[in-house]
């Protein structure tokens, strides 16, 4: 029985992993749960999980959290409030610890969770995107970190298949989003309803936009990266609009093994919560009697710029890919708002992080790294304004 705290249990990742567990009550017990802001679904969740602790980001809404909890029958489970809440629970030694949060606020509960010795079952790309070395620097354990983003995950069971010195290159596969096979001209007028409709996954708000933008496989391609310590340059990217292949691992001698699936995110985090052991149901399989045809393409890099500015920042390291990530988290809420077009979010990001090379920050310590996030933050917004 392994102990499981979900961190943003309120969203896609958090809802669909209460579901995985509680196909398999004689595998998990749920510990702990924590949202951002919806203290009516989090005291359900709790009700149905028998948890001993929520948590919620938005500190004005604790004592609302204690009412839904005692009209859900729920009286009794410990409340914590405020920005620290989340890592206060990823920090209690939970056997697993889901990271389901949306952005670069994940970055302390993930150092939290890494610290505590908890396994930590990543869904929240962001954090160690920004946080890299220092996120890297808290692993005390082979296999500490499951990624359940759905490449990494595809990669990381290519993996088991060869030795790392027999890898030649990673594969990140992208369904190149709902406007896939536009131009540059064509995009600068797609709305954020448009942009919402991913063709294979229903995904929060944030996450889908840049699936969009294509700025999701630019940061996926850094956490390639650091998850499986492969060069930037032998971490590729290739089109495949539906998603079956999740992602593959070329090894030296020429063999390449993919993993496929359904594009659905269940197999992800079931494994995030079990690894290395696979459970048994957790979803259907590709039924292979059917006729399909699977198709590939190189990335369109001039109408979607963003995989190749992740590349630089990439390169650049330090707290360059934090200001990628803040810029564009600032970026994607410009674009719902209504005060930027759809292509301008990218060329933001890219302008903010010319103008970090002329003020580098210090990406030694966690203080150093939110700097520079805050700083992103406000060149982004400025710029925006203007
Ligand atoms: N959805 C998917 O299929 C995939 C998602 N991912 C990654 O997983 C993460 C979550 O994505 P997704 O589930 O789609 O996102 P959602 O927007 O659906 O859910 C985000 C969750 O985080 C909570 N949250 C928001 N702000 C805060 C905060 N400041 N502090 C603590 N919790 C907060 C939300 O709470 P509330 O409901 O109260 O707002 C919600 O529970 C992202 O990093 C994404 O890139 C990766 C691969 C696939
Ligand atoms: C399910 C998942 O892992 C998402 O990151 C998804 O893969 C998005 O796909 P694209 O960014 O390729 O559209
Ligand atoms: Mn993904």
């Amino acid at each position: 029985m392994r102990s499981v705290t979900i961190l943003g249990s309120t969203g896609s990742i958090g809802t669909q992993a209460i579901d995985v567990v509680r196909r398999h009550p004689d595998r998990f017990r749920v510990d702990a749960l924590s949202a951002g802001r919806d203290v009516a679904g989090l005291a359900k969740q709790a009700g149905q999980l028998g948890v001993r602790a929520v948590a919620v980001a938005d500190a004005t809404r604790g004592d609302e959290l204690r009412e839904a909890l005692a009209a859900a029958g729920t009286a009794g489970v410990e409340v914590v409030a405020g920005p620290d809440a989340a890592a206060d629970l990823a920090g209690r030694g939970s056997d697993v610890v889901l990271n389901g949060i949306t952005g670069s606020v994940g970055l302390r509960p993930t150092l939290a969770a890494l610290e505590a010795g908890s396994t930590l079952a990543l869904a929240n790309k962001e954090s160690l995107v920004v946080g890299g070395p220092l996120v890297q620097a808290a692993v005390r354990r082979p296999d500490q970190i499951v990624p359940v983003d759905s490449e990494h995950s595809a990669i990381a069971q290519s993996l088991r298949s060869g030795t790392a010195a027999e890898v030649r290159r990673l594969v990140v596969t992208a369904s190149g989003g709902p406007f896939r096979g536009m131009s540059r001209a064509e995009l600068r007028d797609v709305t954020p309803a448009q942009a919402l409709r991913h063709p294979n996954f229903a995904m929060g708000r944030v996450i889908t936009t840049n699936s969009a933008t294509l700025v999701n496989k630019g940061l996926e391609v850094i956490e390639a990266h650091l998850l499986f310590d492969v060069p930037l340059s032998r971490v590729d990217v290739v089109v495949h609009p539906q998603q079956m292949i999740h992602s593959m691992v070329e090894f030296v001698d020429g063999s390449t093994i993919a993993q496929a699936g359904p594009p659905r995110m269940l197999v992800p985090i079931a494994l995030g919560l079990s690894w290395p052991d696979r459970l048994d149901p957790v979803d259907v399989a590709i039924d292979w009697t059917q006729a399909a045809s699977w198709e590939f393409a190189p990335l369109d890099d001039e109408a979607f710029p963003a995989v190749r500015l992740a590349r630089q920042v990439g390169e650049a390291a330090g707290t360059f890919p934090a200001v990628y990530n803040a810029a564009n988290e600032v970026c994607v809420d410009a674009f719902h708002s209504g005060a930027i077009r759809f292509t301008d979010i990218v060329d933001t990001v890219s302008a903010v992080v010319d103008a970090h090379a002329a003020e580098p920050g210090d990406a030694s310590s966690v203080a150093g790294v939110l700097a520079a996030d805050a700083w992103a933050r406000r060149r982004a917004q400025d710029l925006v304004a203007g």
